[in-house]
């Protein structure tokens, strides 16, 4: 009732302007049964926005998931709702997510507390603080293929990429180590993330609370002994290598610059915001990699001309740098296969845009799918082209998104750059292996995933 309330008031004041569109026949469900039909089918752009931008223009409303909605497209509307983050809009996330990742992470927090966070984060993530980290992540790629492939026939890409993403976080940027049953706590949590916030025992969403208490009571217990350490230490450095996320984190803790709570939330949200995405952009580059072979081949020699320039050594910021065609080659990926295809913003109060007025409270959905399958930014828009990303600097703003942009713009770019390349590096220099199924689905729930896991059949390369 409060919604039809609210929702009717609005529509009201604002009918004439509002944007065209279906709410569906009963508002409250709208559209929603078809976004999410799309979605997971991972046709959203083809089956649910696409024919409504050829039926109602490049801004239309609907209703999803219980909010009216505007989806917007093209580059300019990206710019206009991206970059006025905390003016206009604010991001908008579901009440499961919230809950879960705890709401003193940094996708709660907005203007300078925003700032602060992020700045703790970003110091620890930008291309100087990981340069500390380059050899610590390659030995964890190193361990895990020799844990996970060494002496299998087949493995699942993307279960391996997510174990070693997971890792990665835990390891070198937190300085923990990983035991037996982490990772599925963890998977647990974010099983909830999306799910409906039922309180009912034995729900998805129950279930993914439980294991969220239990790994906060895991992380409380790591911070506070992290802090008593660094305390009788005196250690009051910020930290480098190993940890480095942790230490400043604890740091900050110490200085009463941030409260526990805040730790705890952010370090969970990290780890979530690395997981899906980063695997899920390494198992489609080596799904692009395996359809493309000439491609495979040029990738294959930019690795094996590192390894004769280094001797086979560890690799350096200096080798990742060396490593441009594998970069290009991920970008291309992540531009057919966005880990995250857009996201929700909240309007904070009526905003006139291209001639429509978005009701102050309605949500705004701004995707990569337009942009990034627009002829008129990538010729050829469907077939798959790493030379396109030879001269990035060409591309104009806001066309080209994984990342997204603004003020929100991903905080671990770098750090997923780093994962990308070096698990590409090892794998494909020590393993020749090949897609068991070539046709394997992607769907979406509500972050892509290869549909069987993407088995690989492997076998150690003789160089
Ligand atoms: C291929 C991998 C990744 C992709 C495609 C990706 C994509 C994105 C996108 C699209 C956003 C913006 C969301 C929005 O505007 O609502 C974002 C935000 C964010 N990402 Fe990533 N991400 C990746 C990996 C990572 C990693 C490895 C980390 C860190 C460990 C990370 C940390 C974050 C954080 C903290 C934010 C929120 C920033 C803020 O609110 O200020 N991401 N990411």
């Amino acid at each position: 009732a409060v919604f039809l309330i609210r929702f009717g008031k609005t529509y009201l004041k604002c009918a004439k302007r509002l944007p065209p569109g279906s709410m569906g026949l009963i508002p409250w469900i709208g559209e929603t049964m078809e976004f999410y039909k799309a979605q997971r089918g991972n046709r959203l752009f083809e089956g649910f926005v696409q024919p409504r931008i050829t039926k109602h223009g490049s801004v239309f409303k609907t209703s999803l998931m219980g909010s009216p909605t505007v989806v917007v497209s093209g580059a300019e509307a990206n710019r206009f709702f991206l970059a006025n983050e905390f003016k206009l809009v604010v991001s908008s996330w579901p009440s499961s997510s919230v809950e879960l990742m705890g709401r003193e992470s940094i996708m709660e927090m907005r203007g300078r507390r925003h700032q602060h966070i992020r700045g703790a984060i970003a110091k620890c993530l930008g291309v100087s603080g990981l340069d500390g980290l380059v050899l610590k992540m390659c030995e964890t790629v190193s361990a895990h293929l020799d844990a996970e492939w060494r002496g299998r026939a087949e493995v699942s890409l993307y279960m391996s990429a997510k174990s070693l993403t997971f890792r990665i976080v835990f390891e070198c940027l937190l300085g923990i180590r990983v035991e037996a049953g982490m990772l599925r706590i963890f998977e647990r949590v974010l099983e909830g993330a999306f799910a409906l916030p039922l309180r009912l025992p034995g729900s998805t969403f129950w279930k993914a609370k439980v294991a969220r208490a239990e790994l906060e009571r895991m992380l409380i217990g790591i911070v506070r002994k992290r802090k008593a350490e660094m305390e009788e230490a005196e250690d009051a450095t910020e930290g480098e290598g190993e940890g480095i996320l942790l230490t400043k984190l604890v740091s900050e803790l110490t200085a009463g610059s941030m409260s526990e709570q805040e730790v705890i939330d952010n370090v969970v949200l990290l780890v979530f915001a690395a997981h899906d995405t980063t695997s899920f952009a390494i198992a489609m580059t080596f799904k692009m990699l395996a359809l493309h072979p000439s491609c495979h081949n040029l990738v294959l020699q930019e690795h094996k001309e590192i390894l004769r320039s280094n001797g086979g050594g560890d690799l350096t910021m200096k080798d990742i740098a060396k490593m441009s065609y594998t970069w290009q080659v991920a970008q291309e990926t992540m531009r057919l296969f966005p880990p995250i295809f857009g996201s929700f913003r909240r309007a904070l109060r009526d905003i006139e845009f291209r001639g429509f007025t978005i009701p102050k409270g309605w949500k705004v959905l701004w995707t990569t799918y337009d942009t990034h399958f627009d002829g008129a930014h990538f010729q050829n828009p469907l077939e798959f082209d790493p030379g396109r990303f030879k001269e990035p600097k060409t591309l104009q703003p806001y066309v080209y998104l994984p990342f997204g942009g603004g003020p929100r713009v991903c905080a671990g770019y770098q750090l997923a750059k780093l994962n990308i390349l070096i698990f590409v590096h090892y794998a494909v220099t020590q393993y020749d292996w090949s897609l068991v199924d070539a046709n394997e689905a992607v769907i979406v729930d509500p972050l892509p995933f290869p549909a069987r896991g993407m088995p690989v059949n492997i076998s150690p390369k003789i160089l």
